[in-house]
């Protein structure tokens, strides 16, 4: 839990615990921001208490982000009131914040489909609003594109100021630092609002998470420059002198020097309080007069804000589900079966405690990953850097360089961003790094951003790379196994969000043969080649024709790198069609096998053979089978493509894929 900075939560915040729903005129009075311009700065102070409640009451209808949507309701009015949305450009880091912002900016009605299917994204989204001018969801993009649209607007394009507002856990990466690079030799006029909550997901890790924290206690007010001196004037008297204080402090005076942002090119001003309305209000007032170049506004918040369950949760409230608005409880159902996280974190743990080289390492995600387990028992050698992938990877190649055994475990589309370090530090050396890869496939909430569609295809093309898929929690369990003992070269292991089928557990990983994999019923005339967890989607159009009376040979494949040449050619030789089934986009598993039969010459036009993936296009967020559903890779899509194939009648196959 981070440390509370700010006062706690007040006596009128208490009500809106209880009253999910009160009357709120100023917020009826608010369509779009242009509104906030005809309310008093006392009115913005109450619209701020009003929103926070509405935010409060429909994330309790369709679970999300709320903690750090509620940490930044001061500063969402306060930005809105200021600028002159949407000419000028709002960018929210990651985006997952920014409900509050959804409500000010002509979504209110909808606010209660969040992340629902067909109902609004739960991160921002260019296609959604022209108050959202960069879609965002992956982390520390937010400082590159506002400095983007600075240029633009500077090379004449239709755009005013920029406002970029960051967390502190985002602001680890090095992205950010790459744009603050650049925007300080840049030294256009940019604003970025560093909104700092001492939370990423977990507590943050990191020099730059202290160092934030010690710039945060240094005073009650700590400006810069002409552009301080004018924010400091416009103070009242004791921050006024606080702030007097604080610059001497900077400029030498005292001796100290100044902060890292300035050393970058930026105007610092901060910390503030962020959830100081007037206090927000006047800095940011001050600083839209007087900027000419970039700026980097250090605003304290709390996460969770005003809402005692959040305030007072270990991780604040990041992501919940549906909840009761009196108690702050969610609603969980009582899981079915293990869930692949904690199957992977409970195995990679008890493989921990056999091997001391085993080490893991994770990029802002322990909980998510599941490697706090392993944390717990061997703290010394689980390693969070912080959002920071592409370190998190070079830095696993480097362990293993060094003789060790990492696991880098990350989400498959936050892999995206280290990719460039699985190619040239892992594969190109040929490291023995273990990538565990979480949040393969459809994900639902989260949406397209957050799809892990595409680590097979860009795993499966690399040399030197071998990629398993896990068709259940068993299956994981073996593949851990066999990655920890492992050691010609690296290794990944992909697994999807959720719970697992309920399979009975091994008391302890097998070895898995590298490059093979297992026949799991036998018969008819079309085969199915499933790799990882769309297994049991196979099995079920298994049994949906065999009741047809068509009887479908089903295998899975474990690996799509090294394929199981042998059990395909088996497969091909021994029946009339076959069809590959994977949770990953074209030119992935499927692609492979359609390559190897080229090359051995096997499509020769008697084998009928079909790929089945997710489609080329981006799935729009609704609950993980929906999803299936709309990708058209349901048990249904595979059972009408084998009916397709075997020249089945139109009628039948639109009564099986309806
Ligand atoms: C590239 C990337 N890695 C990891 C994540 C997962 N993630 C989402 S929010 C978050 C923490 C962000 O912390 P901060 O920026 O401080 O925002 P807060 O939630 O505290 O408001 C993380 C790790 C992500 N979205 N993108
Ligand atoms: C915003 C973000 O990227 C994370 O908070 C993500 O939503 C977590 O997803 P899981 O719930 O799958 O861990
Ligand atoms: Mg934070």
């Amino acid at each position: 839990m981070p440390r509370a900075r700010i006062s706690h939560q007040t006596a009128m915040e208490e009500t809106t615990m209880t009253n999910p729903r009160p009357k709120t005129p100023t917020l009826d009075r608010v369509a779009c921001p242009a509104d906030l311009k005809a309310l008093t700065d006392r009115e913005l102070a109450t619209l701020a208490t009003e929103l926070r409640a509405e935010v409060i009451s429909a994330v309790s209808e369709t679970g999300g982000h709320l903690g750090s949507s509620l940490g930044v309701v001061e500063l969402t009015v306060a930005i809105h009131a200021v600028f002159n949305t949407p000419f000028d450009k709002l960018v929210w880091d990651v985006g997952h914040q920014c409900y509050p912002h959804k409500v000010l900016t002509e979504r209110r009605d909808r606010i209660r489909t969040l992340r629902q299917k067909g109902g609004l994204s739960g991160f921002t989204k260019r296609s959604e609003s022209i108050y959202d001018p960069f879609g965002a969801a992956h982390s520390s993009t937010s400082i590159s594109a506002a400095l983007g649209f600075a240029t633009a607007r500077d090379l004449g394009g239709p755009t005013g100021d920029a406002i970029a507002v960051i967390g502190d856990g985002s602001i680890s990466a090095g992205m950010a630092y790459e744009a603050m690079n650049n925007a300080g030799s840049e030294k256009r006029r940019l604003f970025v609002i560093l909104n700092d909550n001492e939370m990423s997901i977990a507590p943050p890790t990191g020099a730059m998470s202290t160092y934030l924290s010690d710039l945060a206690s240094s005073g009650p007010l700590y400006a810069l420059k002409e552009l301080a001196e004018g924010v400091e004037r416009s103070l009242p008297g004791p921050l006024r002198e606080g702030a007097q204080r604080a610059r001497n402090l900077v400029t030498g005076e005292h001796g100290s020097s100044a902060t890292l942002f300035e050393e970058l090119g930026f105007d610092y001003i901060g910390p503030i309080d962020g959830h100081d309305i007037p206090q927000l209000l006047q800095v940011l007032r001050a600083a839209r007069a007087k900027a000419s170049g970039p700026v980097l506004i250090h605003a304290c918040t709390v996460k969770g804000k005003g809402y005692s369950p959040a305030e007072l949760s270990d991780d604040c409230y990041h992501g919940v589900a549906k909840f009761d608005v009196a108690t702050g409880k969610q609603q969980k159902s009582a899981p079915n079966a293990p869930a692949y996280t904690k199957v992977f974190g409970a195995t990679l743990t008890a493989e921990a405690e056999r091997d001391s080289r085993i080490c893991a390492v994770t990029a802002a995600m322990p909980g998510g990953t599941g490697v706090n387990i392993m944390g717990k028992r061997f703290p010394g050698r689980v390693f969070d850097v912080g959002i920071a992938e592409q370190h998190a990877v070079t830095f696993a190649a480097g362990l293993a360089a060094g003789g060790m055994k990492p696991f880098c475990a990350i989400y498959s589309s936050f892999l995206q961003r280290g990719y460039d370090q699985v190619v040239h530090d892992v594969a190109l050396q040929k490291l023995p790094v273990r990538f565990a890869i979480d949040r393969a496939g459809l994900v639902g909430a989260d949406g397209p951003t957050h799809a892990g569609a595409y680590d097979i295809a860009y795993l499966s093309n690399l040399p030197n790379m071998t990629v398993m898929a896990a068709a259940d929690e068993a299956e994981l369990v073996h593949m851990v196994a066999t990655a920890a003992a492992y050691d010609d070269g690296p290794i990944a292991f992909r697994y999807p969000r959720g719970e697992g089928v309920g399979i009975e557990m091994p008391e302890r990983g097998s070895l898995l043969e590298i490059g093979k994999g297992r026949i799991i019923r036998e018969g008819g005339s079309v085969a199915i080649l499933s790799l990882g967890a769309h297994l049991s989607e196979c099995l079920k159009a298994a049994e949906d024709l065999e009741a047809r009376g068509i009887g479908v040979t089903i295998a899975d494949a474990r690996f799509a790198k090294p394929l199981d040449t042998d059990l395909i050619a088996q497969l091909t030789a021994n029946h009339e069609a076959l069809i590959t089934v994977e949770q990953g986009a074209e030119g992935g598993f499927g692609a492979m096998v359609l390559h190897w039969l080229a090359r051995t010459g096997r499509l020769d036009g008697t084998l009928k053979i079909r790929t089945m993936t997710l489609p080329d296009r981006f799935i729009d967020q609704a609950s993980p089978a929906d999803m299936y559903h709309d990708a058209g890779l349901t048990a249904r899509h595979i059972a009408g493509q084998v009916l397709h194939l075997m020249g089945a009648e139109t009628a039948l196959l639109e009564a099986t894929t309806a």
